[in-house]
């Protein structure tokens, strides 16, 4: 069977296993005859062997698959469309790069991130800055460099967009961000389309219509359209059906009262991944036709050009794509309460866990085919009791040494990494074709003093 991606679907079971343990394979990862966990044709233990661990490996062949399947897709809704990655999920120079090889736009959100993609050559053209609270100076940079798109989160920001351009002599193309007051169905702290948000300008309040209207009058502003993202890690169309629905109401108002039609509908990014087996998105292609019908009867009904569909998917391009894989160091067995294996990383690389209380699947990648023996909790090996990676997993009895792979850990886990108890980074590798190329090193203690003054 295929998932879609003209990847076999495979989901791992080990023999013998009474508690459903079990690990999804995404993209090209299977297990060898040695009951090794290989990826891009590589064997984990190998990668860790050559590049140590923590480490996180990218099935790069999954990755443009991913970005193919959104072209794909749009293409197929006979809409005038552009993709970009939102870049906060995963953002390196060879990724930047990846993403330009694959034809997608890129979405930045501060200075560093518009920084790491003109380094990586990635052309401005393409590129959208974010923000809701975007600096002067990261505005200067972005108007001397030539960026392509301005999402306009703010009053404030309508103002100091047009003079900085002006004194630039440059004209900003925008979209202004909107917050429809639609609430996602996902954890509170990634949702960002409710009434209640930092992000973006009500529309019921009427803070959206007084940003579109000074952004019209605006010198150097050419407004393109509208935006909204109502939040991440959504299943389903019905929270962006509801969105669009409420925007292209407002759209009809505004061009009533100053004939102004969008040309572009930018609806952001959102969409779910498999994390777990608790996780059930539907295909890609189906999202999209859902979308793209919505939107289409609601510029009909309303009497609206159909604007061109604009998307900024993040996590969905590079999350399943994503592996980190740890070295086991202590196992401790508290009887009758609870059995905790530590590895060599934990929440200053997968914060996840300890954020959101999000859930993973593990497993030894080094014995893929061991039957499990009992549950265990993964833990890091911060001073932290939250520090967690996985909790009560089926694993067989993890000994020291072991490799221990978590699945899924492609966005948000290298771009939320930090330096707590002066840990080091991990090195990031791009496997493909049997093939590894490191594209982050590893930090070195010598970096974490970078910087530091006497
Ligand atoms: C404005 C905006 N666009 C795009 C994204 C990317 O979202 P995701 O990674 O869920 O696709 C986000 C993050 O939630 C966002 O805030
Ligand atoms: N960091 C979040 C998503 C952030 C969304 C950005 N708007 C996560 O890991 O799920």
């Amino acid at each position: 069977m295929e998932d879609g991606r003209g990847f076999a679907r495979r989901h791992v079971t080990p023999e013998h296993c009474s508690r459903l343990p079990s690990m999804h394979l995404s993209g090209s990862a299977h297990i060898n005859p040695a009951g090794e966990l290989v990826i891009g044709g590589l064997p984990a233990p190998e990668l860790a062997e050559r590049f140590g661990t923590p480490l996180f490996v990218y099935d790069e062949a999954l990755i443009r698959e991913q970005c193919r399947r959104f072209h794909r897709a749009l293409q197929k809704t006979g809409l005038d469309h552009q993709v970009s990655y939102a870049s906060k999920a995963f953002l390196c120079r060879a990724l930047a790069r990846l993403m330009a090889e694959e034809g997608l736009g890129l979405d930045v959100v501060s200075g560093g991130e518009l920084y790491t993609a003109l380094a990586a050559g990635f052309d401005p053209a393409h590129i959208h800055l974010h923000g809701n609270n975007k600096l002067d100076s990261e505005l200067r940079r972005a108007l001397a460099a030539g960026v392509g798109c301005y999402v306009v989160d703010s009053l404030d920001e309508v103002a100091r967009l047009n003079t900085l351009a002006g004194e630039l002599g440059t004209r900003a193309r925008c979209l202004l961000r909107v917050t429809p007051g639609v609430e996602a169905h996902t954890h509170d702290f990634i949702q960002t389309g409710a009434a209640d948000s930092k992000f973006g300008l009500n529309l019921a309040s009427g803070q959206a219509s007084e940003a579109l209207r000074a952004m019209l009058q605006a010198e150097w502003l050419d407004v393109l359209g509208v935006h909204f993202h109502i939040g991440s890690q959504i299943f389903g169309t019905e929270g962006t059906r509801a969105a669009l629905a409420r925007v292209l109401a407002w759209l009809a108002g505004e061009r009533e009262h100053s004939g102004f039609a969008a040309r572009v509908l930018n609806i952001g990014g959102g969409f779910g991944i498999r994390y777990t087996g608790a996780d059930q998105p539907q295909p890609l292609e189906d999202l999209l036709a859902e979308v793209a019908a919505a939107l289409r009867a609601g510029a009909a009904e309303h009497r609206l050009p159909l604007p061109q569909l604009w998307l900024e998917p993040g996590r969905s391009i590079v999350g399943e794509a994503g592996w980190t894989l740890y070295t086991v160091g202590t196992v401790k067995q508290i009887p009758g309460v609870r059995n905790y294996v530590s590895v060599d990383g934990g929440m200053s690389d997968h914060l996840r866990t300890a954020l959101y209380g999000a859930d993973y699947e593990v497993a030894l990648a080094n014995r893929m085919h061991g039957a499990p023996q009992g549950t265990y909790t993964v833990v890091g090996k911060l001073c932290e009791s939250g520090d967690v990676v996985a909790r009560d997993k089926p694993l067989p009895e993890p000994r020291h040494g072991d490799l221990l792979a978590v699945s899924c850990t492609g966005a948000y886990h290298y771009a939320m990494s930090s330096r707590y108890n002066a840990m080091l980074r991990p090195a990031v590798v791009f496997v493909k074709d049997g093939e590894a190329r490191e594209v982050v090193r590893r930090e070195t203690y010598d970096d974490l003093l970078r910087g530091q003054l006497d």
